[in-house]
């Protein structure tokens, strides 16, 4: 161990050096501590304190010199967020994202624009619904509005999947369903509407089911009891009434358990992969994979898509199956991320049980650092009024309450005249909600849960662990990270700091992916080997922003690799006050 001081900057180091297997030369675990009592209060201007953990692996040369160069004020940061930071200040920024569904009311150019101000940070697709055609303008749209006003909104495209639903024959909007009738269900096609008559969308919809089986529909919408089994054709009767919608699901249960069925319906159908192919070839961001029941499945979608796009593309699994979530684990540490598909879960799992379902997701999603998206029915009423029910804003304070990296607009933004405005009560739920949550912490510092230290990488894990500590603690204005793969930039976001995280990273798809992860701007720079270099070009970009000022002070993480000629490898903190 070496103690060394620096005068100039009063600050020490603490470095624990080691040699690699790989190198003859060291490795250096470096800490330094600040001699500067700032518990809780505000850096006084001019003090520099530093604290750096760095692992180098082989010798420095001159080529992060000769690359040291001069940018020009090419920083990109969304024009939304510029917006909100200059209206609300660093710790005004709101952390929780904003996913919309784009639909039929919010496809034009203007309506898309409308929402990316309103802060909309990632557009969805669901492939269930419109054509092709339709989905490639949306797409267009997004990049031009991101190319030519500045937005940073990315694009994720949602598979249909396969799933046993009700045949939709463009029947009224909804049928009424009376206690003690009888319904015959069915495989058999027949066109337009049958009374007392519901199609299943496949053959296997009966295999294993019994006579005496319950079959619940949309999770509740109306029940029946199965009463006579003809070949695949059911005849039930209803026992709670209640309404048939378009596309209704069904469940069957035995002695209060789902019967779980393994029927032969893949999880990504042939239209699946062409829709996939159709989201690769327009540079979309994220796919997120619908009845998603296995690892396996996002592992094999994962290899095809490196296979088949130059461009990284993250890969979300929807946890909205039982199944699904009696493998959760290996499904999150597969997966880019994980949304949490409330609407098609509650067919599978007790509605009761969804509150805690959901904010174990939330838990396990933290814990494995994946962004979790909170999605489905959460400003439902906003579909047809102006404004949310009491009970719908204390869902969405929940999930932000949660930690919940994102949160989703479905039917509110796609169908519904208001999604602006739902939009706006996202914004503002989850901004109250995270200024209360950082009060409430603040109170009970010592006492926050401590996150384990249990990842793979864990030198980058410790490492930002003790940065929030310490952005916390000095109650620094905002979080520098230089990243190349967004790793450092999620890992800071894990920890849930106080301050803003800008995530700096010369990688556009990383920058699109960050998009998910709560409390990080992410923002496309030309990043040097130069770590200093880093730090002073992007502290004079944002200060020439008007964005940071004199006396500010922001801590500075990096985890950028050098080039192979110089395999140096940084992760290093430091706090610099802005002068
Ligand atoms: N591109 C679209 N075109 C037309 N209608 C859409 C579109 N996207 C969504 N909708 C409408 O909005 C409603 C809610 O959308 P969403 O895609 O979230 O459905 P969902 O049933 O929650 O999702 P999933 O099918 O993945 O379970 C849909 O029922 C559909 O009526
Ligand atoms: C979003 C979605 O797929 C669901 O809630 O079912
Ligand atoms: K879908
Ligand atoms: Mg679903």
């Amino acid at each position: 161990m070496a103690v060394t001081t620096n005068s100039v900057h009063m600050c020490s180091h603490i470095m624990v050096a080691k040699t690699t297997p790989k190198t003859p030369s060291f490795n250096f675990y470096e800490n330094s501590v600040s001699g500067v009592a700032c518990n809780g209060r505000k850096l006084k201007r001019n003090v520099f304190c530093g604290v750096q953990a760095m692992v180098q692996v082989g010798l420095e040369d001159s080529e992060s010199v000769r690359k040291l160069r001069v940018l020009e004020g090419n920083l990109e940061l969304d024009v939304a967020l510029e917006r909100e930071l200059r209206e609300k200040g660093f710790l005004g920024l709101r952390k929780t994202k904003l996913v919309c569904t784009v639909g039929p009311t919010c496809s034009s150019l203007e309506d898309l624009e409308r929402l990316a101000l309103g802060g909309m940070n990632v557009a969805r697709l669901n492939m269930c619904h419109n054509t092709r055609e339709w989905h490639c303008d949306v797409i267009r749209n997004i990049k031009r509005l991101n190319e030519e006003k500045g937005f940073c909104v990315s694009v994720m495209i949602d598979t249909e999947g396969s799933q046993i639903h009700v045949v939709d024959h463009g029947s009224p909007s909804s049928v009424k369903v009376e206690e003690g009738s009888v319904w015959l269900f069915t495989a058999r096609k027949f066109d337009g509407s049958r009374p007392l008559t519901v199609q299943a969308n496949d053959e296997g919809f009966s295999e294993g089911i019994k006579v005496g089986d319950e079959l619940v529909i949309d999770g509740g919408m109306a029940c029946f009891e199965v009463i006579e089994k003809i070949g695949s054709d059911l005849h039930c009767r209803c026992s709670d009434s209640g309404l048939f919608l378009p596309g209704a699901k069904f469940s069957f249960w035995r002695d209060g358990r789902l019967v779980q069925r393994n029927h032969e319906l893949p999880t990504l159908s042939e239209k699946d992969w062409a829709d996939i192919e159709f989201g690769i070839s327009e540079g979309i961001d994220f796919v997120a994979m619908s009845f998603v029941n296995d690892a396996d499945s996002i592992r094999n979608l994962k290899n095809y898509i490196s296979t088949k796009s130059s461009r990284p593309i993250r890969v979300l699994a929807k946890i909205e199956s039982l199944e699904s979530l009696q493998k959760l684990e290996e499904i999150v540490e597969a997966s880019d991320g994980i949304m949490v598909a409330r609407g098609d879960l509650g067919v599978e799992i007790p509605l009761e049980k969804i509150p805690t379902v959901q904010g174990e997701i939330v838990y396990v999603c933290r814990q494995l650092n994946k962004p979790v998206i909170v999605a489905s029915q959460l400003l439902e009423s906003m579909v047809e009024y102006p404004t949310p029910t009491r009970a719908e804003v204390a869902d969405v304070s929940e999930a932000v309450r949660q930690y919940a990296d994102a949160l989703m607009l479905s039917a509110e933004s796609a169908i519904g005249l208001y999604g602006h405005k739902a939009l706006a009560v996202l914004q503002m739920a989850s901004s109250r909600m995270e200024s209360w949550s950082r009060e409430e912490n603040q109170q009970s510092f010592l006492e926050q849960r401590q996150l384990g230290v249990s990842l793979p990488d864990r030198i980058a894990e410790q490492i930002c662990n003790s940065a929030v500590e310490i952005a916390n603690n000095l109650a620094v204005d905002a979080i520098f990270v230089f990243t190349n793969h967004g790793h450092m930039a999620s890992l800071l976001s894990r920890n849930r700091p106080n301050p803003p995280i800008f995530a700096f990273t010369d990688d556009e798809s990383t920058r699109m992916a960050l998009n998910l992860q709560w409390g990080v701007t992410p923002l496309l720079v030309d990043l040097l080997d130069d770590v200093e270099a880093n730090i002073k070009v992007t502290i004079s970009l944002v200060k020439s922003k008007g964005l940071v000022k004199e006396g500010d002070s922001v801590l500075v993480v990096s985890d950028v690799t050098t080039t192979i000629s110089t395999p140096l490898a940084f992760q290093s903190i430091q706090v610099k006050t802005i002068d």
